[in-house]
């Protein structure tokens, strides 16, 4: 067999792996920012330790692949991860039903500089979901790296339904950082769960009361305007840092703090937003069609054709419109899955096909004339001519 060919082979089978274990997985959830030290590990490690004590079975998983700090804010280190009668890997236990992740136990040393080379990150993240048996859980919280780069992009790409949350500080620049990362979810489709203000407003370390004297606010404003929820926001508290330091999240270490209060008030918030956001999904208030096309045109066999156009559509309206091109390696339900599409909007296609999408829960509706725009398809479809 051909190098190329036997390259592939284990691709496919790295995908489909990846695959089944994404599906026993309801809820993934991305924490991203745009810069780094806003607090994006801090809020991951708090929301899966509060989403673990709501009874809910949680998975963290640590992409940071150069600075892992998720073991020592658990306060578990050099742990090895268990084998499973299979074979295979499994997470490390923190609780009954919190299970975490970093790249740690795998390096040679504590301290050792990993210098990763792009394809190595992907296939070393793709790893991580795909050959760690995770189990069955509610929610997996994945620490992406900061910025917009290769981690997170790979994260977005192998888990096509994940949600993002963005985490910000009230400062300006980091506010501005914020519209990066919004831009990017928008670019990789990647829904956004909402917004949480890190280090707003500081609690005193004699009193334990919230002291207004550095900036706060700005990060509720700027979510109304992006059109994002706004999920609550964490004051500057330097048990935070004590906590962290010492292995064990302040949000179990200090239960009764306004800052234990204020992840708590988090983990409410997502929980209920994750809730809403399935539910837009199934009542169709929330859509990705897919709608083949040819020139300007629907194309007239689905299979065949390698174009796109893409709408997200909100409450009955076309909220973004994309035109995406499938490789050329790539299978219509591999590729609708990827787009996490919805629906597929067609001129024709065969029984099999069909009955082959609806089973992966895409719906397929065909109709139109072949001189037909892509969009005149989608408005007739939301107007409810197209049915
Ligand atoms: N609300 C807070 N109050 C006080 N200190 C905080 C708070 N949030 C985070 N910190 C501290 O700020 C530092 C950076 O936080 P953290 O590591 O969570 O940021 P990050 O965005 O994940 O950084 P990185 O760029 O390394 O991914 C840590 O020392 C942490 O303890």
């Amino acid at each position: 067999m051909a190098i190329g060919q036997e390259k592939n082979i284990l691709l496919d089978q790295q995908e489909k792996k990846v695959r089944e274990q994404l599906s026993r997985i309801q809820h993934k959830i991305i924490v991203m920012s745009g810069k780094g030290g806003v607090g994006k590990s801090t809020v991951s490690v708090n929301l899966a330790v509060g989403l673990s004590l709501q009874d809910f079975m949680v998975g963290l998983l640590d992409v940071d692949l150069h600075g892992p700090n998720i073991p020592k804010m658990l306060g578990v280190r050099r742990e090895r991860l268990p084998r499973r009668p299979d074979g295979r890997l499994g997470a490390i236990s923190y609780s009954p039903n919190l299970k975490f992740l970093s790249i740690e136990p795998l390096l040679p040393k504590e301290d050792a500089a990993v210098i990763w080379r792009g394809p190595l990150k992907i296939s070393a993240i793709k790893q991580f979901i795909g050959d760690i048996d995770w189990g069955k859980l509610d929610y997996l919280i994945i620490d992406a790296p900061p910025g917009t780069g290769d981690e997170p992009l790979t994260v977005a790409k192998t888990i096509p339904d994940a949600y993002a949350i963005v985490v910000t500080t009230p400062q300006e620049v980091s506010l501005i950082d914020v519209q990066k990362s919004i831009n990017f979810c928008r670019k990789v489709k990647m829904r956004i769960l909402g917004l949480v203000e890190n280090m707003s407003g500081f609690i005193c370390p004699h009193c334990g009361k919230e002291l207004d004297i550095f900036k706060r606010g700005g990060g509720e404003r700027l979510a109304e305007e992006m059109g994002i929820r706004f999920l609550g926001r964490i004051p500057v508290d330097p048990r935070v840092v004590a906590a962290g330091d010492a292995g064990k999240p302040a949000i179990a270490a200090y239960p009764e703090s306004i800052t234990a209060q204020a992840f708590e008030e988090l983990v409410r918030n997502v929980v209920a937003a994750t809730e809403e956001m399935w539910r837009e999904v199934e009542e169709g208030r929330y859509m990705r069609v897919a709608v083949p096309v040819s020139g300007t045109n629907l194309a007239k066999d689905p299979l065949a054709t390698d174009l796109f156009a893409v709408y997200d559509i909100e409450a009955g309206k076309v909220r973004v419109k994309d035109v995406v091109r499938r490789p050329e390696d790539q299978d219509l339900e591999a590729f609708l899955k990827e787009q996490v599409a919805t629906h597929l909007l067609a001129l024709d296609l065969s029984p099999e096909w069909k009955e082959r999408l609806e089973t992966a829960r895409i719906r397929v509706v065909l109709g139109g004339a072949p001189d037909m725009g892509p969009d005149t398809l989608v408005q007739d479809f939301l107007s409810g001519i197209l049915k």
